[in-house]
């Protein structure tokens, strides 16, 4: 997934990009990195600097001396969770910072495109040198080869020859731009920062809000799908960024599974709320379960698998209330918080590890009662398996696993990591025609006395609708309609290493 930041006319640019990172960290855990830009009198022209690393952003500028040598006036900057291109190579750690016949120019992207075997093949023919293996380093070099003089024409350019997902955030000399992609796959939002000391006003970029929140910046609003939009010193001058906007795709691909389990609670993404989608997510799913009280029991028990299933199980506790089933939230599996998110965790084994080490149980909430579990997603199915055998040392009487989000037939090719069907649950069960069935075969599977998951349309009627438009989400790994047919994907991840 990715997070990326972008923020210009600072102070203390890689300070306030290191703070948004660290805000942005769930949404990549592999390597960190922040490109500064610099005026040097010497040289009469900006220059960039860097610090990028390996791991979380925390390990990264442990040493806060690196600071020292980030000074400057703009910077962007990159959590990176791979889906194309080697997790482990040190070469795809973004930004990618290059110099070329117009200057310096750094790029941070969230996003995965879908025609990058294409391009690459194309570029390596015509002798380009390609230093990493992911996707991100062919926007750089359509730029650069680009005759147009202004890197925004030359970026505009290499955009329209790019499909699939990218927001993202770069520096071009003294310039800051962001895009996004025309289908607007992925989050991304402006925001301002006024100098307390001094009234200056700084633009802010961000995968989420909550990267403004920490850095006490306003969010303006998001920038458009298929917008890229230009901030420079005139800019901050007028308070007036401007923008171009590539041709629009016949739809629009929001990623739903953002607001099921990738984006933070506290933030906005798509201009709305997560944590009332989520909420919403738990209500449409306590409309539709049909578990009820046993005999005896006073209320229903509601668990959530923390972190990213704690909301959704308030809206249905909220919702079960309301409806006349009454339920109960309950702390009963405690989270290590030293342990990062598994699912997004490259490499089978250590996601494995990471689930063990991850949960604990509080036996006296789970044992001898039926619960209700909630996650948001099965996406492997490693969680939800060994959490269950985790579960059942507690004996409770029953586990109701709920999952707030339709089953996961399809791959993605627009940023996550899950790009072929055998990285799947649900492809265990291909063969299975009836969904029912198949549903029971996942149940058996993971060891739950009942399973269900919230239906296509309880999905659909949680997020908001924007006004205008005949199709807003990319729902493709739930219902197969891809946004952008791939014919060409990048589903070897690992080719180019
Ligand atoms: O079926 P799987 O492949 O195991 O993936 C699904 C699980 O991974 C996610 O949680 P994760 O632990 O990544 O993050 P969280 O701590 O934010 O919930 C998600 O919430 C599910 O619990
Ligand atoms: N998840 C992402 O946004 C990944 C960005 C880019 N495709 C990479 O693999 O580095
Ligand atoms: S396929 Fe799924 S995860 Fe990928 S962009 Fe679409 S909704 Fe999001
Ligand atoms: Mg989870």
């Amino acid at each position: 997934m990715c997070g990326v930041f972008g923020i210009f006319n600072s102070k203390t640019p890689a300070e306030d990009t290191f703070y948004g990172l660290y805000s942005l960290q769930h949404r990549g855990q592999e390597a960190a990195g922040i490109v500064v830009a610099d005026y040097s009198k010497a040289r009469k022209k900006t220059i960039f600097k860097q610090h990028k690393g390996m791991g979380l952003v925390s390990e990264v500028f442990r040493d806060e001396t690196v600071f020292d040598t980030l000074s400057g006036y703009a910077a962007i900057g990159h959590n990176r969770y791979s889906t194309t291109g080697s997790a482990k190579s040190t070469n795809n750690i973004q930004p990618f910072s290059l110099i070329y016949r117009s200057g310096s120019l750094a790029i941070a992207h969230n996003g995965n495109l879908t025609n990058a075997r294409k391009l690459r093949n194309e570029l390596t023919e015509l002798g380009v040198i390609f230093q990493a293996s992911s996707d991100t380093e062919i926007i750089p070099h359509l730029a650069a080869r680009s005759r147009e003089k202004e890197p925004v024409q030359q970026i505009y350019e290499a955009l329209q020859q790019v499909q699939g997902a990218y927001s993202m955030v770069l520096l071009a000399n003294n310039q800051m731009i962001a895009a996004r992609d025309p289908y607007g796959f992925r989050p991304l939002a402006l925001g301002k920062k006024t100098d307390p000391l001094t009234g200056e006003l700084a633009y802010v970029i961000a995968s989420e809000t909550c990267a403004f929140d920490i850095i006490q910046a306003e969010y303006i609003r998001d920038i458009e799908p298929g917008e890229i939009l230009l901030i420079d010193h005139l800019a901050v001058a007028n308070e007036k960024p401007t923008s171009l906007f590539l041709p629009p795709s016949e739809r629009k691909a929001r990623c739903i599974f953002e607001y099921v389990y990738f984006a933070r609670p506290d933030s906005f993404i798509f201009g709305n709320s997560v944590d009332k989608v989520r909420r919403n997510l738990g209500k449409n799913l306590a409309r539709e379960s049909s578990i009820e009280q046993t005999p005896g029991e006073k209320e229903l028990t509601v668990v959530s698998v923390p972190d990213s299933s704690n909301t959704a199980a308030l809206g249905f506790v909220r919702e079960s209330n309301r409806a006349g089933r009454p339920a109960r939230f309950e702390h009963g599996l405690i989270r290590n918080h030293y342990v990062g998110r598994t699912f997004i965790q490259p490499g089978i084994q250590s996601r494995d590890i990471k689930v063990r080490s991850k949960y604990n149980i509080v036996r006296g909430v789970l044992q001898d009662r039926p619960i209700i579990l909630i996650d948001d997603s099965i996406v492997r199915g490693t969680t939800a398996r060994m959490l269950i055998k985790l579960i059942r040392e507690a004996d409770p009487k029953a586990i109701h696993l709920h999952i707030s989000s339709p089953p996961i037939t399809n791959p993605c090719f627009y940023g996550m990591d899950f790009p072929t069907k055998r990285q799947l649950l649900t492809h265990m069960f291909d063969s299975i025609e009836n969904e029912v069935d198949e549903i029971e075969k996942i149940r058996e599977y993971i060891g739950v006395d009942t399973l269900t998951y919230l239906s296509m349309p309880g999905l659909i009627n949680s997020v908001p609708s924007f006004e205008g438009e005949s199709c807003s989400y990319c729902t493709a790994c739930f219902s197969g309609d891809y946004p952008i047919q791939v014919n060409e994907a990048t589903t070897d991840k690992e080719e180019n290493d």
